[in-house]
């Protein structure tokens, strides 16, 4: 069985802590598994941390700002070639693709940006659908103490007012996509790892 599963949520919402955690389940089930994330570490990957989050996740280009509709599409760009190179022949084969965000986060970002939604959902209509999207939702403020110390302090207030626009973006989403499921992710890890392994056994294995 192949299957393609994706975590999204704001910053330090514990993406990567529960994707790693699914995977090394999954792994003890015997399943081969590919554990991967947005942006990539490819040269599109690259170019997006170089361009959009440098700076103070400022993103210059020559001292100025790259336009929100250049960013959309570096972002869709990065994600063509890992869909294409990476997750179709992986689930083609019979693994388990786990991603650290997916055009959900276009969506809920790029549109906190003001970007207009319909727009965003074509630029990304290549992209396959997931099995299961597990949305780690919790407040920013739980969200920002985790990463306390990720960026500078002096930016705090106008990162937290974008993460609670993302965050309602995010929930209004959620009502949109039918393979998105909200966890509530300010729980333990132990407790947020086995409701992720309830919603997957409900949903994957129609338990
Ligand atoms: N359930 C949790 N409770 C408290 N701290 C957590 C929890 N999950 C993750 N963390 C911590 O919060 C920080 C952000 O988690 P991380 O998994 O990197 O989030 P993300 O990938 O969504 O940015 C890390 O320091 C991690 O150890
Ligand atoms: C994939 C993706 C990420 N982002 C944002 C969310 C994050 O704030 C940021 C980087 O993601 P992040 O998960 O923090 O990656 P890393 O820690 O490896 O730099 O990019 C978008 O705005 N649009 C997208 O399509």
């Amino acid at each position: 069985m192949g299957a393609f599963i994706v975590m999204e949520g704001i910053d330090g919402a514990g993406k990567s802590t529960q994707a790693r955690l699914l995977a090394e389940w999954f792994e003890e089930k015997g399943y081969e598994v590919v554990l991967t994330k947005e942006p990539t570490d490819t040269a599109f990957g690259k170019l997006i941390r170089k361009l959009v989050l440098t700076g103070g996740r400022e993103g210059i280009i020559d001292g100025a700002r790259i336009s929100h509709e250049a960013e959309a599409l570096l972002f869709a760009a990065d994600r063509a070639e890992h869909v294409s190179k990476l997750i179709k022949p992986a689930v083609e084969a019979g693994k388990v693709v786990i991603s650290d965000r997916y055009f959900y986060s276009s969506l809920a970002y790029q549109w906190a940006r003001g970007l207009d939604l319909e727009w965003l959902i074509d630029l990304n209509r290549f992209a396959i659908r997931p099995d299961l999207v597990i949305l780690l939702d919790l407040p920013v403020k739980e969200s920002m103490k985790r990463i306390n110390g990720r960026s500078i302090k002096t930016e705090f207030d106008k990162i937290a007012e974008l993460q609670k626009k993302v965050r309602e973006n995010y929930l209004k989403l959620a009502e949109r996509f039918p393979e998105m499921r909200i966890v509530n992710a300010l729980a333990s890890v132990e407790d947020i790892h086995n409701d992720i392994v309830a919603l997957v056994e409900h949903e994957l294995f129609k338990k």
